[in-house]
């Protein structure tokens, strides 16, 4: 099966829904989405299978909100398993609605459902104001809304998701903008199989999985200082549990800049030799378009220069 080797071959795209879901609107909100097939999967476990097996041309996931923090369905299935590159992100301001079938007041709700990470975001609104309610995990916030459209039978009487889910399924608003945080911004990735690299833009980031040789004292300094020494800043660091054996971690980051980039290909060259596996997850666009700041000596130029400046000592 040959890989898609640029973005005009996505064909099939899938994505986290049922229709109505945050990260469906990711999916429209990137600038290629117009003129392909969107697929909607249960679960992000579904999505990134399908997209393995070639069932899916790329698949568009949530990785991580500005509130809850990661993702981690996504980083797991990222960190293991056949490899996949992100191809793009996509931020999508959050905000949510408490809804029901038509008849039903907030007081007589028992049980809300809706995905952990959007429980997670209207804790404090729900301790104010359902104190009693029982939280009930979907597998997404949508999918609450299609349960209780779709007949009394749910274990929940109401569900958290976004205004369009609630508008669609025909469901009553009982209370709007109930998120904790009225910023919150959840990022979104497109992935693909390998064989797609974005070109450059200046304003990229570049994301990977490093796993350590062994477990000691200094271990994840080791790894930063490959980054820090050519001025490269990270934008996310998180560690999650390898499965192998209680304490065993790897460190998901994100880093400014593109792997073309001397400083950035420099710090995976250097990370190569000292980590038992790095796993790139590409290098692609920025959302927010934030320009990369390199300090001096950092620059494309200032690596050629060092480089034709040691080739001159040995020839
Ligand atoms: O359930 C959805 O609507 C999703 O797109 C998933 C998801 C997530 O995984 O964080 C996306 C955005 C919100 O933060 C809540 C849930």
């Amino acid at each position: 099966m040959t890989p898609p080797r640029s973005p005009d071959e996505l064909h099939r795209i899938g994505y986290l829904g049922p229709r109505g879901t945050f990260t469906q609107m990711a999916l429209e909100a990137w600038e290629g989405a117009a003129g392909r097939e969107h697929v909607p999967y249960g679960s992000v476990d579904a999505a990134l299978s399908a997209l393995r097996s070639g069932d899916l041309d790329a698949a568009m996931v949530p990785i991580e909100n500005s509130v809850e923090g990661g993702v981690s369905a996504t980083l797991d299935a990222l960190a293991t398993g056949d490899p996949l590159v992100v191809i793009g992100e996509v931020l999508v301001p959050i905000t949510f609605v408490l809804c029901a079938r038509e008849g039903l007041s907030l007081s007589e709700i028992r049980a809300v459902g809706t995905h952990s990470h959007a429980w997670a975001q209207v804790r404090g609104w729900m301790g104010e104001n359902l104190p009693d309610a029982v939280y009930v995990p979907t597998l997404s916030t949508a999918a609450s809304a299609v349960a209780l459209a779709a007949g009394p039978d749910t274990p929940f009487d109401a569900g958290v998701c976004a205004p369009v889910a609630a508008a669609q399924e025909g469901l009553t608003v009982l209370a709007e903008d109930i998120g904790d945080n009225h910023g919150a911004v959840t990022r979104f990735v497109l992935v693909a199989r390998p064989g797609i690299l974005p070109t450059p833009t200046g304003a990229d980031k570049t994301t990977v999985v490093l796993f350590q040789r062994t477990d000691h004292s200094g271990g994840l300094l080791e790894l930063l200082e490959q980054f820090a020494v050519r001025g490269v800043n990270l934008t996310r660091l998180e560690s999650r549990p390898t499965g192998a054996a209680m304490g065993s971690y790897c460190f998901s980051i994100d880093v400014e800049g593109h792997v073309a980039d001397a400083r950035v290909g420099e710090s995976l060259m250097g990370l190569r030799r000292v980590c038992a596996d790095v796993r790139f997850l590409g290098s692609y666009p920025r959302a927010d378009g934030i320009r990369a700041q390199p300090h001096q000596g950092t620059g494309d130029a200032d690596f050629a220069a060092a480089r034709a400046w040691l080739d001159g000592l040995t020839t």
